[in-house]
């Protein structure tokens, strides 16, 4: 049996703009109100997936979701037609219709956390959908969320998806960007590692003054349970408050892992001895390679400036490891002279490739907030909805369909528009048909 790691991307909505929504995300504050092109953030997002495909990566896309969010309007007190709704809510609550119209599902790294059979009780492999309740216009994905993942693996021999943890902040989950798994090889059971920035039921543990700690160890700790993880296969690690208070939101802006790699910042994490020497006995024998970036060539500003971190580590057909990054990688001298450098210190990692992702940075997502990662064997990849697996076919698709639907020019204001709710429902309309995910919105039921 074959086994291996598969990228799903979040396919990015016709609303995609820039709303500044995110306290705490550095980017998406200082990119509030700028005029986005979600045609452009689209296909760059396709690009790199297809670009992924190429290399001989398994990759995957996960559908957006429906946006504006009729339904929570209705929910809040809105009514009329869909037209009177969006009237009445950009006059009355424009804050409120903007965190109902935000593309933000196409950061898959927050649409669940995931854990392949080898490390579950039950030998499947288990999806929790993120309940992203520290900030309001995520906090609406969930449901959405678990019905998407839900028609993606849709087989309940392999797969068995969980519903998202109780909405509150004593358990804010952020998914897998703040989870990160190593492992020697796919198919053995790894150590599952969660990232946390706040004890809910702990005031005394440290926690960020400035900004939210959006993971709490409740909800890690939820996961693991639900998933069924072993005590020996699972290493809780607190996040270092101050460089969430620096802008680091999600850990995946600070650190990520793959197979035996943990590549980190120098002040990513508090106890990082004692939890480094957790990792090396519960991993075994062989050697993590702990890859430190030290504040001396990287400080925290170049790293969330640039989302060094951000990228995604993948190994390749080959057995070599490549890191994929964002263009702004290249761009900061301090972060591209680092990544020259890293590929000659005789670390698994060999290779650097660069995407411009520009769109989604603006937001505060670089590669790795744009993937949700899915170990995985041969007969699993078999069990998932084919239709959502990227190839040739379904790129040149899936670029026809973005060129007939999407704008490539909307602002804040244009959230008012009620043509565009009849643009984003016919689109999305036809792409579960595209990518056969049956009725999975609100508005198909
Ligand atoms: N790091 C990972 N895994 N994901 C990045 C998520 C970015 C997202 N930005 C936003 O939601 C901005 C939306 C706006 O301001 O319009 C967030 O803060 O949750």
């Amino acid at each position: 049996m074959k086994h291996f790691e598969a990228n799903f991307d979040g396919l990015v909505g016709p609303t995609h703009n820039y709303a500044g929504l995110s306290f705490g995300n550095v980017a998406s504050f200082s990119n509030a109100s700028a005029v986005s092109d979600p045609k452009s953030a689209a296909k760059q997002g396709l690009k790199k997936a297809k670009a992924l495909a190429d290399m001989g990566m398994i990759q995957g896309m996960l559908a957006p979701q429906e946006r504006p969010d009729l339904h929570t309007l209705r929910r809040i007190g809105f009514s009329g037609t869909d037209a009177e709704i969006l009237n009445k809510a950009a006059k009355e609550a424009p804050a409120l219709l903007r965190a109902c119209c935000s593309a933000s599902s196409m950061w898959t790294a927050n649409a669940a956390t995931v854990s392949p059979s080898a490390d579950t009780q039950d030998g499947k492999l288990h999806f929790t959908p993120a309940n992203l309740v520290d900030k309001l216009h995520r906090s609406i994905e969930p449901v959405t969320t678990g019905n998407i993942l839900a028609a993606t693996f849709n087989n309940s021999r392999y797969f068995n998806h969980h519903q998202h943890l109780p909405e509150h902040s004593s358990f804010g989950d952020e998914g897998a960007a703040n989870h990160t798994r190593l492992c020697e090889n796919y198919g053995n059971a790894g150590v599952e590692l969660f990232v946390y920035g706040q004890e809910a039921t702990n005031p005394s543990a440290p926690k960020p003054q400035k900004y939210p700690a959006r993971q709490t160890l409740e909800a890690s700790q939820a996961i693991a349970r639900l998933h069924g993880l072993s005590e020996e296969n699972t290493v809780y690690l607190p996040q270092n408050p101050d460089v969430i208070d620096q802008g680091v939101f999600h850990n995946d802006v600070i650190a990520v892992g793959n197979q035996n790699v943990l590549f980190y910042h120098q002040q990513a994490f508090l106890d990082t001895q004692n939890k480094f020497d957790e990792i090396q006995q519960k991993f075994g024998d062989s050697k993590v390679h702990f890859i430190e970036v030290p504040t001396a060539k990287v400080s925290i500003q170049d790293a969330v400036k640039s989302y060094l971190f951000n990228t995604q580590i993948i190994t390749l057909p080959s057995g070599e490891m490549a890191i994929i990054a964002p263009t702004n990688c290249q761009e900061n001298p301090a972060v591209f002279a680092y990544l020259n450098e890293l590929v000659t210190l005789g670390t698994p990692i060999k290779q650097v490739n660069y995407f411009d992702v520009k769109q989604s940075m603006q937001n505060g997502g670089g590669p790795a907030c744009l993937r949700l990662r899915v170990a995985m064997n041969d007969m699993e990849l078999a069990a998932v909805n084919q239709n959502t697996l990227m190839n040739d076919a379904l790129f040149t698709r899936l670029n026809t369909w973005v060129d007939k639907h999407y704008r490539d020019r909307l602002s804040v204001d244009d959230l008012a528009d009620p043509q565009l709710i009849i643009e984003s429902r016919t689109a999305l309309d036809e792409l579960t048909q595209i990518m056969k995910l049956g009725s999975v919105y609100q508005f198909q039921k």
